[in-house]
């Protein structure tokens, strides 16, 4: 799935595009007719070897998502002769992001590149573990952008190296540090990422730097005309209360969704698999306690989980036989299962549970899943607790 040949651990600097040479790729023969570049959803039908812009030859397929397919090239204009830039520098592999043909993706891939840009504006060395977008180009159509490449995002990461139990405490430490350095920062600037999830955090070859990517769905919550009230923001597993209820949110759902992406990448399980918005919920509360009346009173969507009496949840279920949805109220005021349990239940006998991070670890996620977004870790707060400083 992703290219043979690892970029050097000291890959040059990429020469500025106006300066290099642009050498012309000749197409593959025998490649797809003039008229049939798309499939029948407007996703790009990528050709390996193929030239994008005259200057990226296409190596491998990288993803594929709602807005886009990804490929990894290689960019010929790249000239090693602009020295070394260390093992986290831009180098001749890009990933290009080849947005979907089609009015709203590309409204949505100029969006997402808008926000890269007032991103790098404020973080120009790329310290703050985001991923860069290098520029932009228009490829038949299709709106294209240009991101240095890296190597896994985490999901692949914990398919291959997790072997279903999750990663050591010390690298998920590592990833947490980095990764609410990104927050820091999109905090800093204003911006929602509203999509984090271990698919959206790319490591390197050496899986040792981090960045968060997939910035399609981020917005400015400052601007009313940018903010919409969905229940369904976010990939489900991840998305916070907040968002189920129909209660205004902020960047404290994307420290939720680090949340649950945490606990994700140390057991290999998923924290919240809920198979609809209403048994998110119910998980939710399983492991938090019960929302505030206020809470409940407030949102806009509660009264198709909750008892507009006296409050009491209504678990919406299949019935087994009828197949039809049933309606069951549950009384939850406490929760009734904990965090540290299942933390410690993970890796049973293999020795890593007596680790003295995992406390911290255990607190740290803990208000990082606040129910309430106002309590939850700010990523400066993330930053300086004893998880992340210790
Ligand atoms: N810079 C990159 N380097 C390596 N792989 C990448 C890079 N950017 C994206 N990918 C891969 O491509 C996948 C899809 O990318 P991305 O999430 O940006 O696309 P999308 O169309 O917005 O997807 P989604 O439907 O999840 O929103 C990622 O999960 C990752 O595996």
């Amino acid at each position: 799935m992703f290219a043979d040949t690892p970029p050097p651990a000291s890959a040059p600097k990429q020469q500025h595009p106006s300066s290099a040479p642009i050498a012309r790729i000749p197409q593959p023969t025998g490649h797809i007719p003039e008229d049939d570049w798309d499939d029948a959803d407007g996703y790009y039908r990528t050709v390996i070897g193929e030239a994008l812009d005259s200057r990226y030859r296409v190596d491998s397929y990288l993803g594929k998502g709602v807005f886009s397919t990804v490929v990894r090239a290689y960019d010929t204009t790249f000239s090693s002769s602009e020295g070394t830039g260390g093992a986290d520098a831009v180098g001749a592999n890009v990933a290009i992001k080849i947005i979907r043909r089609n009015d709203t993706m590309r409204k949505a891939g100029l969006k997402e590149a808008g926000i890269l840009r007032r991103l790098a504006k404020s973080d120009p060395e790329g310290r703050r573990h985001v991923i860069r977008l290098l520029r932009t180009f228009e490829h038949r159509g299709h709106l294209c952008l240009v991101f240095e490449a890296l190597g896994y995002n985490l999901r692949q990461v914990l398919q291959r190296y997790g072997k279903g139990v999750g990663l050591h405490l010390h690298a998920v430490r590592s990833y947490a540090q980095q990764a609410f350095l990104a927050l820091s920062l999109l905090t800093k600037v204003g911006i929602v990422h509203a999509d984090i999830k271990p698919d959206n955090i790319l490591v390197n070859e050496s899986k040792t730097a981090l960045r968060v990517c997939d910035l399609g769905s981020a917005f400015d919550p400052s601007d009313p005309a940018d903010v919409i009230t969905t229940p369904y923001l976010v990939s489900r597993f991840y998305r916070a209360p907040e968002i189920i209820l129909g209660l205004p949110y902020d960047g404290a759902i994307d420290t939720w969704s680090m949340g649950c992406s945490l606990y994700e990448l140390f057991t290999g399980r998923i924290l919240f698999p809920g198979r609809t918005n209403n048994d998110m919920l119910r998980l939710h509360m399983e492991l938090q306690g019960r929302f505030t009346f206020k809470a409940i009173r407030k949102g806009l969507y509660t009264q198709d989980h909750f008892d507009p009496t006296d409050k009491t949840f209504l678990s919406r279920e299949t019935d087994r036989l009828t197949g039809k949805e049933v309606i069951r109220p549950i009384a939850i005021t406490r929760p009734t299962k904990d965090l540290q349990a299942r933390l410690l239940k993970r890796r049973a006998g293999g020795g890593e549970d007596q680790d003295p991070l995992l406390p911290s670890f255990v607190d740290f996620l803990q208000q990082c899943l606040s129910l309430s977004p106002e309590k939850r870790l700010t990523p400066k707060q993330a930053l300086s607790h004893p998880f992340l400083r210790g």
